[in-house]
C-alpha cells in the first residue's frame, strides 16, 4: 500500500507505508520526454525505483543511469514479467505514435496507440498499479472550441493519434469509476526540449527552429506564419506530470485534466528567436500538418488543473527562448 506524506507542505511525495519509494515503470521511456522524467523521478525516488523501458536499443549513458529493459508494449506477458519481477506501483506510459507519424502508418498506429493502451489498463488493474497516461491538445477537433478549449468540451479530432488519445481517456476513465483503477490523466500542449528530439509531432518545428538558429541553418516552417498553438517547456511538462502523479486523489474532480503555459504562431517564435539571432532566415512551406494544426486548440483553458490541484507554469516564451539557447550552447560547448 502506497500512502500519502505530506513533503513541504503543498507537495506531497507517497511512499509505502513501510517508508520504501513507490517503484516506477515508464513505457515508451526513450522518446522524447522518458529520460527527463526517468531523471526527475530518481531525483525524488532513488535511481532503481524507476524502471526505463522501450523497445529502442539504448546508449551507454541510459544503461549508466538506471535500471532499463526492454518493453514492448503489445505483449502482454513481457509486462507482466517487469511489472512483477520489479515489483512495480506506479506505470507512466509514454509508448506512442504521435500526430504526423500516425497518420503515415494508420494500422501500426492503432496496434500501438489503442491495442498498447488496452494491455496497460488491464495490466494496471490486475496489479493495482496507479497509471499515468498522458493525452493532448490532439484529443480535440475542429468542432471543439478552439480559442479557448475547455477541459470538458466537444471531441471529434480527425486523426489517429487523436482518436486514440481520447479512446485513452476515456477507458481509463471508465476503469477509473468501474474497477477504482487510479488512472491519471494530463492533456499536454506541444513539448519542447532541447536535448532530446520530437517523434514525429505537428507541434515539431517549435523544436526545429531553436537548433537551426544555433547552428546558422536556414529554418524552413511546415505551418503558416499565423498558425496558434498551445506549446509548453519541457520541464513545466515533466513537473505537471509529477505533481499530478502525486496529487491527493480528493483533489481530482477529474482524472483528466488540460494544462499548459503558453500559445504562440511561428512569426511570434521567430520574432523571439531573432532577439537572440537576428540573422536566422526564415521561409514558410504548410505541408499536410498544416491541416492537422488547423484543428486543434489555439489557447487551452487549464484553469481547472489550476484550481483543483495548484497547478502553475514557470516559463513563457521569452523564458522557454532563453533556456533553450543557454541548454544549446553548454550542449555545443561540451561536445568541443
Ligand atoms: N512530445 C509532445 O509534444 C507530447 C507528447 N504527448 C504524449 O506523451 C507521450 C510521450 O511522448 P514523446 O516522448 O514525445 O513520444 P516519442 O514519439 O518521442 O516516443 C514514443 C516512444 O514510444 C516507443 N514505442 C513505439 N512503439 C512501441 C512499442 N510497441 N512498445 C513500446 N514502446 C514503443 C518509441 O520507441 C518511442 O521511444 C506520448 O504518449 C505522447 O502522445 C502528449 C502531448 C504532447
Ligand atoms: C501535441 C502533441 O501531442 C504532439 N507534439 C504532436 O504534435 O503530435
Amino acid at each position: 500500500m502506497v500512502a500519502p506524506l505530506a513533503v513541504g507542505g503543498q507537495h506531497i511525495r507517497q511512499y509505502h507505508q513501510n517508508g520504501d519509494p513507490p517503484r516506477i515503470l515508464i513505457t515508451g521511456g526513450l522518446g522524447q520526454l522518458g529520460t527527463g522524467l526517468a531523471h526527475l523521478l530518481r531525483g525524488k525516488y532513488g535511481k532503481e525505483s524507476v524502471i526505463l523501458s522501450d523497445i529502442v536499443k539504448p546508449s551507454k549513458e541510459i544503461v549508466q543511469a538506471g535500471p532499463y529493459v526492454f518493453a514492448d508494449i503489445l505483449d502482454f506477458k513481457c509486462l507482466q514479467e517487469i511489472v512483477v519481477t520489479y515489483r512495480i506501483d506506479w506505470l507512466v506510459h509514454f509508448s506512442a505514435l504521435l500526430s504526423a507519424i500516425g497518420e503515415q502508418n494508420v494500422p501500426l498506429a492503432i496496434r500501438v496507440n489503442i491495442e498498447g493502451l488496452h494491455n496497460i489498463m488491464e495490466l494496471s488493474k490486475q496489479y493495482n498499479l496507479r497509471v499515468f497516461v498522458p493525452s493532448t491538445i490532439g484529443a480535440f477537433g475542429p468542432t471543439s472550441p478552439r480559442n479557448p478549449t475547455p477541459n470538458l468540451t466537444i471531441q471529434r479530432p480527425q486523426t489517429i493519434y487523436g482518436v486514440s488519445k481520447v479512446h485513452a481517456e476515456l477507458l481509463g476513465e471508465y476503469y477509473h469509476h468501474r474497477f477504482g483503477l487510479d488512472f491519471r490523466c494530463l492533456r499536454f500542449p506541444g513539448v519542447i526540449s532541447s536535448d532530446t528530439q520530437p517523434g514525429g509531432g505537428t507541434t515539431d518545428y517549435a523544436v526545429q527552429i531553436f537548433h537551426d538558429a544555433m547552428a546558422g541553418n536556414h529554418f524552413e516552417c511546415y505551418l503558416r506564419p499565423n498558425t496558434r498553438l498551445p506549446m509548453m517547456y519541457i520541464e513545466d511538462c515533466l513537473r505537471s506530470l509529477w505533481e499530478m502523479l502525486v496529487a491527493p486523489p480528493e483533489k481530482l474532480r477529474t482524472r483528466t485534466y488540460n494544462v499548459t503555459a503558453m500559445s504562440f504562431t511561428p512569426e511570434e517564435v521567430v520574432a523571439e528567436v531573432k532577439k537572440h539571432f537576428p540573422e536566422l532566415k526564415v521561409t514558410y512551406r504548410p505541408d499536410s500538418r498544416q491541416k492537422i494544426a488547423d484543428t486543434w486548440p489555439e489557447v487551452f483553458d487549464d484553469s481547472e488543473a489550476r484550481k483543483d490541484w495548484g497547478w502553475a507554469h514557470d516559463y513563457d516564451l521569452s523564458d522557454l527562448c532563453n533556456i533553450m539557447f543557454d541548454n544549446l550552447k553548454n550542449q555545443q560547448a561540451g561536445n568541443r
